[in-house]
């Protein structure tokens, strides 16, 4: 298809990614544009024998980005779960990251989950968890919950750091990233309330580009640099006290 025919011939992939969803893609204390997902995208850049441009998207840029003719980036690494309504508009990769939604509040103010249901909480426009945290509160037993969608991570955790919300609710890694710039002040609560599988969004439509990128997930898992990279952001050394929430054990 017309992507694979670009990359390949003008040996440039554009890669669409976040720049506040700690630690996939975001903006380090050295002004470095670093994280997870941007390790992935230079790696299959490489071995693509491409070079790679990097394209900031937010929550409500990412689809759209890769929708339009011609798309405005190749492919997009931010943090994005595959989901069936998403996958009418663009195509996905096969998934490259497990997570699920949780809740996080300030230590001590969640005593039991079912006290989320009565309090504010902060959720992002353009993403799964505002569906999914207004789905888990009202199972809690509130109709109406309140659910504020804001604009990205930034915003969603300044609303918790200023009181405006009890609570926020996206995937775990993300809540853990930014609960990480803040030691000991925050706490996840509760269970995983949804799966978040992350696939590579790609222009839907062109088999030979999605071939490409699959083949390329598969041999970065299997030579083990998927195992370094993971290490790097998520692993008992990394900046960040995650628990292991992916479940790295996904492909055979
Ligand atoms: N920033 C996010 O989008 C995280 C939520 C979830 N992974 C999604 O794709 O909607």
């Amino acid at each position: 298809g017309p992507t694979y025919d670009r990359v390949m011939s003008t040996k440039v992939v554009k890669a669409g990614l976040s720049n506040q969803g700690i630690p996939f893609g975001f903006i380090n204390d050295k002004n470095e544009w670093v994280g997870f997902d941007v390790d992935m995208a230079a790696e299959i850049a490489k071995r693509l024998g491409c070079k790679l441009e990097k394209v900031v998207v937010n929550n409500n840029t990412r689809i759209s980005f890769v929708q339009t003719n011609p798309p405005k980036v190749d492919m997009v690494l931010s943090n994005m779960t595959h989901k069936r309504v998403r996958d009418e508009k663009i195509d996905f990769s096969i998934t490259y990251f497990f997570d699920g939604q949780k809740f996080l509040a300030r230590k001590g103010t969640v005593k039991d989950v079912a006290d989320l249901a009565n309090m504010k909480i902060g959720s992002m426009q353009g993403t799964t968890s505002i569906v999914n945290a207004k789905a888990y509160l009202q199972e809690l037993g509130n109709p109406n919950p309140q659910v504020t969608g804001y604009d990205g991570e930034v915003a969603m955790f300044e609303a918790l750091n200023s009181g405006r919300v009890q609570a926020i609710s996206t995937d775990s890694t993300l809540l853990l990233g930014y609960a990480a710039k803040v030691p000991g002040k925050y706490e996840l609560v509760g269970d995983f309330i949804s799966d978040e599988p992350y696939g590579i969004g790609l222009p839907q439509d062109d088999s030979a580009w999605r071939d490409a990128i699959n083949f390329t997930l598969q041999d970065i898992w299997k030579d083990g640099t998927y195992k370094k990279i993971y290490d790097k952001w998520f692993g008992p050394d990394s900046d960040y006290p995650f628990p292991l929430t992916s479940k790295i054990e996904m492909w055979p």
